[in-house]
């Protein structure tokens, strides 16, 4: 196999060094003795950034050429978090740029965490579009991402006397050197308007148009050897500015055009749990659907001059709901633009559309009012109805199967109806899909729906997060694994030899060093890294249940103080997630576990036993520096709720073990790193259904707990909160009145599942034997093979690698 090096000569470093001072001096136009850490960033950047120019046309020009099918991967998040250090790595370039940037006498560590995360996207469908670019990429499939340039992402987030608080993020306040402004992309997007009909032909005139203007981002594959593109659009006023007004002195007037274009793309909605039904959000979600259906269009009658062909071409992918006016957008082209009649746009629409949902959440799942989508998207709602309406006809369906219901349009239903290919995350997400929200259509439409459990890149999430680990997998098994993670597996033996458990406890405990670390540096805390680093990181929300863990914390608290001679295994509890600035009572819960915490920290009684952090701002980048120094990976939602999770499978590969619900991708980890090597817990989904359908009383489960029943009269007469006594009054009382995240059910199976653990703990070489069978069996989650299940079993797109 051609050596990879050899695909993309590596230049040398007097090579790089010359093109590093050149950006520095040319393009950022610095001298090198008033240049700032930032100014020497985007010189490194721009000089990385050449190197991936080459393969980045190439792979443009190769997919032409070869006129090979095309994937255009629709999500209104792109959760990306630094570009520098993964292209850095991806080129294999560490080595030679940290000595190079040293010899600057700057740095290096500094310069790569000077860059801002994008943080465009909220969570886990935001960052599983960020591995699945990367994996497209390394797998060489013809592929291009498109969503929105959003001016502010996701917000900072800060504690304030610890609550949360939010500051608008601006990523975009210093030049982002990775993309590549596109004027010549750019597309008229209408809103508003009426339509005209005259027989067949609908003529569709908007009230009010924004530009789309395109940013393209080069996304190399490892060894950037194939290199596809992530669009991001941007919204720019048609009419800059409107003169008139400014001369009679009207500033504001004069500026209301480009102040409204611009609002479409301004900031990211922070929220990935409740649909707010905001006209604005539509219309983002309409401005980049639209603006990619336009570009992917375009740039399909560029080599094509017959659209019933399309499907042949293109596979669309639409990253839940988010981009489903899609398909009515697409019929309009193909009617409107095309001439096609209503029946063949929508059979050649629904052949290249492909759905995946990532939440079976009913407050999750998007509706817009028909009287808003009328008004905003006249002919795209006559659509809808024409959809629903056919579909009605061409199956015998069942009253309850409809897109338009009580004057909303169900966006799950216009995306199933009108895709070809609709999959779930993970194997027990796929399979609650099909009993519940999508009941009625997977029984009409039996062969549409797919499972492809989720994956995460191993180059961001092992590779580049964790060197200490890295090297010594390198050392042992070759670097194969990084785009083959099954090779993982000639680590399996290894888990029986002594020197290899110590060698890989020892970069567990580096990696809890570094934490330990910059821990002390952001916030003066101090953490001994022998003790077990307890991890919970994802976005707040009650049915992830961190709720759960930190009213264990509590009653463990109790329960040292009431017994300081046991043996109680040394225990950090690290917390990370940020709520929707909306979601009270996810914003209670963060309160909740900084009083707690407060609480617990300063008892003396538990120096050394037990300790509560919880980092603000938790981010992509957060997470790469927390992941590989966890020892367990906390993944305790409601059995049924959590679709898949991502961040069980970057905890597992990193060697932690998980203790866990049987929810999501829980169970496809448990069955691939053995029943031994896990710590399954609680309620399976049936059973949480049965249990709500036979009447479910907390009450009676608080008090056959006393542990629980304890802590939460506690929390509730404000032994935590002296400084407002009432703060948790009604979060205690739904507790104990309902309770519909069945905290008060699994609270027991919980807690003896965390004893077993303090037990496991204490039987180190037992402990760090499984931590290698966790990395040994983890090859499965891997984003490549996500990838390459959906180019065969969704898109029928062929790779190259
Ligand atoms: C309309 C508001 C909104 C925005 C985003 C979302 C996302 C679907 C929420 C999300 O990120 N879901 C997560 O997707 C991951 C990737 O598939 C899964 O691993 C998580 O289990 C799922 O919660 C829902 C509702």
């Amino acid at each position: 196999e051609a050596k990879i090096q050899d695909l993309v000569p590596e230049p040398d470093a007097a090579a790089l060094r010359r093109s590093i001072e050149y950006h520095l001096k040319y393009t950022t136009g610095k001298d090198p003795s008033a240049a700032t850490l930032t100014d020497w960033r985007l010189a490194v950047s721009r000089a990385v950034r050449d190197l991936v120019i080459a393969p980045w046309f190439e792979t443009t020009q190769r997919v032409y050429t070869e006129d090979q099918k095309r994937v255009y991967y629709l999500s209104m998040e792109f959760l990306i978090g630094r570009l520098l250090e993964d292209a850095i790595l991806n080129l294999g370039l560490d080595d030679k740029l940290r000595s190079i940037v040293g010899n600057f006498d700057v740095d290096y560590a500094a310069l790569l965490t000077d860059e801002p995360d994008a943080a465009l996207g909220n969570g886990g469908l935001g960052r599983l579009a960020a591995c699945f670019m990367d994996s497209m990429s390394t797998v060489g499939l013809a592929a291009y991402g498109y969503g929105i340039r959003y001016n502010h992402g996701l917000f900072r987030q800060s504690f304030e006397n610890g609550w949360q608080a939010e500051e608008a993020e601006d990523w975009l306040r210093q030049t982002h050197p990775w993309e590549f402004e596109r004027p010549e992309a750019h597309y008229p997007i209408g809103f508003g308007g009426a339509v005209s009909v005259d027989g067949a032909k609908a003529t569709w005139t908007p009230a009010e148009t924004v530009l789309a203007v395109g940013y393209d981002t080069p996304v190399p594959g490892w060894r950037g050897r194939w290199s596809n593109t992530l669009r991001l659009w941007s919204a720019k006023p048609e009419r800059e500015f409107d003169l008139e007004p400014f001369n009679r002195g009207d500033y504001m007037a004069a500026a209301a055009p480009s102040v409204l274009a611009e609002t479409i793309s301004r900031v990211l909605y922070p929220d990935d749990t409740t649909a707010q039904g905001k006209e604005l959000r539509l219309k983002q979600e309409y401005f980049f659907t639209a603006a990619s259906l336009a570009d992917i269009v375009r740039r399909f009658l560029a080599h094509h001059d017959d659209v019933a062909k399309l499907p042949q071409s293109i596979a669309i992918q639409l990253n839940d709901t988010h981009p489903a006016i899609a398909c009515p957008e697409l019929v309009r082209l193909l009617m409107d633009h095309h001439g096609q009649p209503f029946e063949t746009a929508f059979e050649i629409a629904r052949g290249c559309l492909h759905y995946t949902n990532h939440t079976l959440m009913p407050e999750a799942l998007e509706r817009w009012p028909t009287d808003l989508m009328g008004r905003v998207l006249p002919r795209h709602m006559a659509l809808i109805e024409r959809i629903d309406d056919h579909h009605a006809k061409s199956v015998k369906r069942p009253e309850s199967v409809k897109i338009l219901d009580g004057g909303e349009v169900r966006m799950g239903d216009l995306a199933f109806i009108g895709a070809r290919r609709v999959n779930g995350v993970s194997a027990l997400h796929t399979e609650l899909m099909k009993q519940t929200v999508f009941k009625d259509l997977h029984e009409l439409h039996p062969e549409r729906v797919v499972n492809q459990t989720n994956g995460v890149t191993p180059r961001r999430w092992l590779y580049n997060c964790n060197p200490a680990l890295r090297s010594l997998l390198n050392d042992t098994i070759g670097e194969t694994w990084v785009t083959d993670l099954d090779r993982l597996e000639a680590l399996l033996p290894l888990a029986d030899d002594t020197a290899f458990r110590a060698r890989f406890a020892a970069a567990k405990d580096t990696n809890k060093r570094r934490l330990a670390d910059h821990l002390k540096h952001s916030m003066g805390i101090t953490l001994d890294p022998t003790a077990m680093f307890d991890i919970q990181i994802k976005r707040i929300h009650e049915y992830k249940r961190q709720l759960m863990n930190i009213l264990h914390a509590a009653a463990l608290w109790n329960a040292i103080r009431q017994n300081p001679e046991k043996n109680w295994a040394p225990r950090i509890k690290i917390f990370g997630g940020k709520a929707a600035p909306g979601y009270v009572m996810a914003k209670l819960a963060i309160k909740l576990i900084n009083d707690i915490g407060a609480t617990i920290n300063k008892d003396p009684a538990m120096a050394g036993r037990l300790q509560i952090v919880y980092p603000p701002n938790y981010n992509v980048s957060m997470a790469e520096l927390l992941i590989p120094a966890a020892d367990l990976s906390e993944q305790i939602s409601t059995a049924g709720m959590e679709a898949s999770g991502t961040g069980n499978m970057k905890l597992s590969v990193n060697g932690a073990l998980t203790v866990g619900t049987l929810d999501g991708a829980n169970i496809e980890i448990g069955e691939a790193v053995g029943s031994d090597n896990i710590f399954i817990f609680g309620l399976t989904a049936a059973e949480v259904a049965a249990t709500r359908a036979a009447g479910y009383d907390p009450a009676s489960h608080i008090a056959a707990e006393p542990r629980l029943a304890e802590i939460l009269e506690q929390i509730a007469s404000g032994a935590f909160s002296p400084d407002d006594p009432g703060r948790y009054t009604d979060l205690v009382t739904n507790l104990r009145e309902h309770d519909w995240f069945m905290v008060a059910a699994d609270f027991s199976s919980y807690w003896d599942i965390q004893s077993k653990i303090d037990e496991a703990w204490h039987d180190r070489d037992g402990w760090h034997r499984s931590a290698v069978l966790n990395t040994a069996r983890m090859g499965w989650f891997s984003s490549d093979r996500t990838i390459r299940g959906y180019a065969r079993d969704i898109w029928n797109a062929g790779t190259a690698y």
